[in-house]
C-alpha cells in the first residue's frame, strides 16, 4: 500500500528524515513512535504530500507520488492542529470529504450520524465548532477523516487532548473500526500505550532514522537496543563481560538465556525479572528500597544495591516492601535480553 525508498527531508543542514526505508500493507495498522524532534511529523507530511522529499520516493499503491498534489494522494489526514472549519457547525465538517465525493444528502446525514456515534459525540452535528472543547473537536477532526473511508489514514496524536478513559475506549473502537472497514493506518503517537494498543506494527525512531520496527510484543519483548529499551521505560541496563555463559556485571553475575558467545554486551533486565529475597539470601546484591510506586496492578520498587546503579524492580501489590527495607534480589534469566555487544 504505501513504501518509502531511502527517503530524506532536509531542514538546513539538518536531516529530519535520514534515508527510511519503511513499508506498511494494505490493512496493516503501522504506529509511529519516537521522542520528540525525532521525525515522526515529517515522515507523515512527506506521505500526505505536504513536505517534499529532498532524496528518495514515496509509493502509494506502487505508485511514485513524486509532483502528486495532497488531495489527489487518496490520503485521508487527521493532524495535532486538527483545523475544523470554524463556519460549519460539526455536521458540515464531518460530511466535508463526502460532499467532495459527491455522497447524496441521505447518505451524507447517515454516515455523519454513525461516525459521531462512534466518537462518543451523538447528536451533535448541530453544534458550532467553536462551542466544542478541544477534545471534542479532536473526536469531530477524526471524524471528518474516517467518513470517506480514505485508503490511506494518517493521524498525528490522534487522542493526543483526550482524557484517558476516553482515550482508553476510543483506541479499542478504533482499532475493532479499522478491521472492519480494512483501512491502512498510518498513525503518529507520543503515548506508547496508545501505539501498543492500536498497532498491528510499531516503527521506533530515532533522530530521522528507524530505531526498530516490528510487532509490539516482538519490540517489547526484546528491543532492538538501549536506546529503545530506554524509551521503551526499561532502565536497568548494564554493561556485562560474559564467560561459559555467565554474566560478570556491577551487579554481580546474571543469568543469561543461553548459548551467547564470550565477549562484551549491553543487557536489560526487566523490572518482572527482578525478584525479591531476604536479605542475603538472593544471589543478586543486597538493596535497600529507595522508593515504591503504586502501578494500578502492581508496585514499581526502586532499589539501591550495595553497588552499581539503583534497580527497579516490580512486586505485587501485597508483597511490596516498606521504603527503607532491606531486601536481597535475585534475577530471573528469561527477562535478561541483550541488547547488543557493548
Ligand atoms: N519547518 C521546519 N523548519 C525547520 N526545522 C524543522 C521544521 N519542521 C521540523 N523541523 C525539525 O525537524 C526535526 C523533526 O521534526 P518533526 O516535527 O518531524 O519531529 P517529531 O518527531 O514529530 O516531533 P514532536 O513529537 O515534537 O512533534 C526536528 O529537529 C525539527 O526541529
Amino acid at each position: 500500500m504505501l513504501g518509502l525508498d531511502d527517503v530524506t527531508v532536509r531542514f538546513g543542514d539538518r536531516a529530519a528524515l535520514d534515508a527510511v526505508d519503511l513499508t506498511v500493507a494494505e490493512h496493516e495498522t503501522v504506529c509511529v513512535l519516537g521522542p520528540s524532534g525525532s521525525g515522526k511529523s515529517t515522515l507523515l507530511r512527506v506521505v500526505a504530500g505536504l513536505r517534499r522529499a529532498d532524496r528518495g520516493r514515496v509509493l502509494l499503491g506502487g505508485e511514485d507520488q513524486s509532483g502528486v498534489p495532497v488531495h489527489r494522494r487518496g490520503v485521508g489526514l487527521m493532524f495535532q492542529d486538527h483545523q475544523l472549519f470554524p463556519q460549519r457547525d460539526v455536521a458540515g465538517n464531518v460530511a466535508f470529504g463526502l460532499r467532495m465525493r459527491g455522497t447524496d444528502r441521505a447518505g451524507q446525514r447517515r454516515r455523519v450520524a454513525e461516525l459521531l456515534e462512534l466518537v462518543g459525540l451523538p447528536g451533535a452535528g448541530g453544534r458550532a465548532v467553536s462551542s466544542l472543547s478541544g477534545g471534542e473537536q479532536q473526536r469531530v477532526a477524526l471524524a471528518r477523516a474516517l467518513a470517506p473511508e480514505p485508503k490511506l489514514l494518517m493521524l498525528d496524536e490522534p487522542l493526543g487532548q483526550l482524557d484517558r478513559g476516553l482515550r482508553e475506549r476510543l483506541v479499542v473502537e478504533l482499532r475493532a473500526l479499522f478491521g472492519r472497514l480494512g483501512t491502512t493506518v498510518l498513525a503518529v503517537t507520543h503515548d506508547q500505550g496508545e501505539a501498543f494498543a492500536l498497532a498491528d506494527r510499531v516503527v521506533i525512531m530515532r533522530e530521522g532514522r528507524i530505531a526498530q520496527t516490528g510487532a509490539p510484543l516482538e519490540v517489547w519483548q526484546r528491543p532492538a537496543d538501549a536506546f529503545v529499551a530506554r524509551f521503551l521505560g526499561f532502565d536497568n541496563i548494564v554493561d556485562a563481560v560474559v564467560r561459559d555463559g555467565a554474566a560478570a556485571t556491577v551487579w554481580g553475575r546474571l543469568p543469561l538465556p543461553g548459548g551467547l558467545p564470550d565477549g562484551r554486551y549491553e543487557l536489560l533486565v526487566r523490572p518482572a525479572g527482578v525478584r525479591l529475597t531476604d536479605p542475603g539470601a538472593g544471589r543478586g546484591p543486597r538493596c535497600t528500597v529507595e522508593s515504591r510506586t503504586f502501578r494500578g496492578t502492581h508496585v514499581a520498587l526502586r532499589l539501591r544495591p550495595e553497588s552499581g546503579p539503583a534497580l527497579e524492580a516490580e512486586t505485587g501489590l501485597r508483597d511490596a516492601p516498606e521504603q527503607g527495607a532491606r531486601v536481597g534480589v535475585e534475577f530471573a534469566p528469561d527477562d535478561v535480553v541483550v541488547l547488543g555487544r557493548g
